[in-house]
């Protein structure tokens, strides 16, 4: 995709510009892009807003602390924070859009941005469409030949009713190929390599059906609990939190079929049509499918009832595994299980892709169920390490005739992971580049609120037996039943 020139200009306005989000990725994001000269380092201006009363200076000193281990110079950051602006609005206030318009108008002609507005609301999502639908009945958008785009945080709705109505209210301003859906796992380089592995090696491509695959295992796991955000993630749960969208968006990409080509357009369609062949479960499905998960206390770590904002009967899920299937050609009968949870073992995020044993076992009298071999399994590491290993079976070097599990391991080296942008990095970088190849559509978005909201009605109406499981485990044991009914368990286990 080639970048011109003058689609490095643009006028940014941050809503929820006083934020925690902002202050500790989108700042350092923005002037990382700024160095690099991916934002013209003349030609750019932020205006940020907020309900505080803060002037140009107070929003300049927070861009200052954000940035200040980063810059390679106090002169660097100084001119850097020189191209930002903040303006007091209130979002729900028609008025103020017209102040932030003129602004905008002028702060173009100063910057000569050539009309090009981002605009990226990072606020609670109750607000998204509002900013959107006074943006356009103000008259913020651009009308002189740039483009108008749209980033917005996540979460997109709470169900697939507040989705589509959130949906249809961003529609009424802004068209779909100007929204920009954050999922900053879509950023994540070993997110990215998944399609690289996949269309660029015919071994792999070959082999990725259901006829050589026994499962794929997708874990999410902190080791963290809530922290401070309890206030927003009591009213989520982990599976609107982490499911819905960032295990989504991996499962899709692990079961699309190869776009015609790499561009925005025919990936969406491709992860489109895989959505479509997802199966949608009944309640009693859901159950069968579905285990949710609350942690415990243990030593001095609190159980989730007695952290802070977090009401003692809350019956919230901080923990959740599920077996998803989808019904065409390439995938039916292979299960794609998912987990992820708080307060667990370690932080990683993993992908493992388990194969088929070979049907006879020629070293153990032919076999397959008796056999010594070990299944081959690709493992993707996302994080915090980022590194592939292909497990095999290979021989035990010397006399005699025994095989043994051997691995195959690339890792990224120093040099790959500091060239790597963070995700937040990227994806700026890509909506300024109009490439919504990274980013959510809502069609994407509408089908896996569809499969979460028949698992959230069947959670909200049945009673928990929480807590199960322990800090520092890797969720209840119900997680290893799901698994173990298939004959199957989890790659990554802590025995
Ligand atoms: N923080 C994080 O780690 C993550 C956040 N997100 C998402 O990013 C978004 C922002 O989160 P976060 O930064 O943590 O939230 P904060 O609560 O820290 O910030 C909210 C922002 O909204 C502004 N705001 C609130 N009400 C109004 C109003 N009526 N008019 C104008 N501005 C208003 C606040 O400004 P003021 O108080 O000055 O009015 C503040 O700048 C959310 O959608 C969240 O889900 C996603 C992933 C991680
Ligand atoms: O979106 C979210 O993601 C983070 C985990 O992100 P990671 O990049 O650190 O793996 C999670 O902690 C948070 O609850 C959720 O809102």
């Amino acid at each position: 995709m080639t970048v011109l020139a003058t689609e490095t200009r643009a006028l940014f306005m941050l809503f929820g510009a006083t934020g925690d989000l902002a202050k500790r990725k989108l700042y350092p994001s923005i002037f990382n892009l700024y160095k690099k000269n991916y934002i013209d380092q003349k030609h750019f201006a932020l205006i940020g807003t907020g309900r505080r009363k803060w002037s140009d200076q107070d929003l300049r000193d927070v861009i200052l602390e954000s940035v200040k281990d980063s810059a390679e110079s106090e002169d660097q950051a100084n001119e850097f924070a020189s191209h930002f602006y903040y303006m007091s609005h209130d979002v729900t206030n028609p008025e103020h859009y017209r102040a932030l318009s003129d602004y905008a108008d002028k702060l173009e002609a100063k910057y000569e941005t050539e009309g090009n507005r981002i605009f990226y609301i990072s606020m609670a999502p109750n607000f998204f469409g509002t900013v959107a639908e006074n943006l356009k009945s103000q008259n913020v958008l651009s009308d002189n030949g740039g483009f108008n785009r749209l980033i917005i945080e996540k979460p997109f709705g709470r169900d697939y009713k507040t989705a589509e109505e959130l949906n249809n209210s961003l529609g009424k301003s802004f068209n779909e190929d100007q929204v920009y859906r954050i999922d900053h796992y879509l950023g994540k380089e070993m997110v990215q390599n998944i399609q690289a592995l996949r269309f660029g090696n015919p071994i792999m491509e070959s082999v990725w059906n259901n006829k050589y695959i026994k499962n794929i295992q997708v874990t999410l796991s902190e080791k963290l609990g809530v922290e401070e955000r309890a206030g927003y993630y009591d009213n989520s749960g982990a599976l609107r939190d982490m499911v819905q969208n960032h295990i989504m968006q991996i499962v899709t990409i692990l079961a699309m079929e190869e776009p015609v080509a790499f561009k925005d357009t025919d990936i969406r369609n491709e992860k489109i049509r895989a959505l479509r062949s997802l199966r949608i479960y009944d309640k009693d499905e859901a159950r069968e499918n579905f285990v949710r998960g609350q942690y415990g206390a243990k030593g001095e770590q609190r159980d989730y009832r007695h952290e802070d904002d977090v009401p003692t009967d809350s019956n919230t899920e901080t923990y959740v595994a599920g077996k998803l299937m989808f019904d065409n050609q390439r995938w039916a009968g292979t299960p794609f299980y998912v987990r992820t949870g708080k307060m667990l073992a370690d932080k990683f995020t993993r992908i493992d892709v388990v194969f088929k044993k070979p049907l006879i076992d020629v070293f153990d009298a032919g076999d397959k169920d008796k056999s010594g071999l070990d299944s081959d399994v690709l493992t993707l590491f996302v994080d915090p390490v980022q590194k592939v290993i292909l497990h095999l079976n290979g021989k035990v070097p010397g006399q005699g005739f025994t095989t043994k599990g051997i691995d195959l391991t690339h890792v990224q080296s120093d040099e790959d992971r500091k060239n790597t942008p963070e995700p937040y990095e990227r994806l700026i970088h890509d909506a300024i580049k109009g490439d919504a190849t990274s980013f959510a559509s809502w069609q994407e978005v509408g089908r896996a609120w569809k499969l979460a909201d028949v698992v959230r009605n069947l959670w909200d109406t049945e009673k928990p037996d929480f807590p199960n499981y322990t800090p520092g485990s890797m969720g209840p044991k119900d997680a290893d039943d799901l698994l173990a009914r298939d004959g199957n368990k989890w790659v990554f286990t802590l025995d």
